[in-house]
């Protein structure tokens, strides 16, 4: 339980940062950091993530993450019990199964034709682009936890951990790219895995700038933080 989440939530956590770090991720930001504020004008975003989720753009953007950054893309093998029909052929009981949960997160029958764009909007019921492509009542909304009985099991913990990693990171920071070109982030979720055999993405290495949006506030919000975690 407690070393499933040490690849898998920061493979998410790095490469939301590098979608947040292109260009169309400064729009992101922006959005993001208004809807933060919007939320908490008395600017307590900091600690009120950890005890509540009420930004439905940080809670998009964290499922883009999951989808775009599929980290886990064939998931874990299962053994069928029983003889299972399909498409005209019996695959016997016992077979091993693979899901292939990048191909279903890139399935344009499902999300649309922009698959390969990074798109918070998607998850967001009112701007869903009005092309009726993303069927957002149709259930799981990502497979980057699996899917099934099996699926993840510390699911909820890795979004609240995301959800309040990326609300802290975006009141904290404005987030640029390299100032060197050959620095950017691979931005496709496959050519982006460092070592294409493991299990879990291994992101490849790139720069980004984090400019502090207010020192004084994130030195106030690290002491209280060390405070509150302190052992007795
Ligand atoms: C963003 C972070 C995470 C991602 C993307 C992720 C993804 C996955 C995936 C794809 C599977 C396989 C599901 C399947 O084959 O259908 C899985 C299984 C599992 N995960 Fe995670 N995981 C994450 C974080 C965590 C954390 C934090 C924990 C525990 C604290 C955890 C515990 C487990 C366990 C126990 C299983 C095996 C479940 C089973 O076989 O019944 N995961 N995870």
């Amino acid at each position: 339980m407690v070393s499933a989440g040490l690849d898998t939530v920061p493979g998410n956590l790095v490469m939301g940062l590098a979608s947040l770090s292109t260009p169309e991720g400064q729009r992101i930001q922006q959005k993001a950091y208004e809807a933060i504020q919007s939320t908490y004008p008395s600017g307590d975003a900091w600690h009120r993530c950890l005890d509540e989720e009420r930004i439905p753009y940080i809670t998009a953007f964290v499922k883009e993450v999951l989808r775009y950054w599929t980290v886990i893309p064939i998931c874990l093998p299962r053994v069928s019990v029983k003889d299972i029909e399909w498409q005209g052929a019996v695959i016997p009981k016992g077979t091993t199964f693979y899901m292939n949960a990048y191909a279903a997160d890139y399935d344009r029958s499902y999300f649309g034709d922009d698959v390969y764009t990074f798109r918070p909007e998607r998850y967001l019921k009112v701007e869903d682009g009005g092309d009726g492509a993303f069927k957002e009542e149709a259930g799981t909304p990502h497979y980057g936890y699996g899917a099934g009985s099996r699926m993840c099991a510390g699911s909820h913990l890795a979004n609240r951990e995301l959800f309040v990693a990326f609300v802290r990171l975006i009141v904290a920071f404005e987030m640029v790219g390299p100032e060197n070109a050959a620095d950017k982030p691979v931005m496709d979720c496959l050519d982006a895995n460092a070592i294409p055999t493991s299990l879990t993405m291994e992101p490849k290495s790139f720069k980004m700038g984090f400019k502090v949006r207010d020192q004084e506030k994130l030195e106030k919000w690290i002491a209280e933080s060390e405070e509150n975690t302190k052992h007795p």
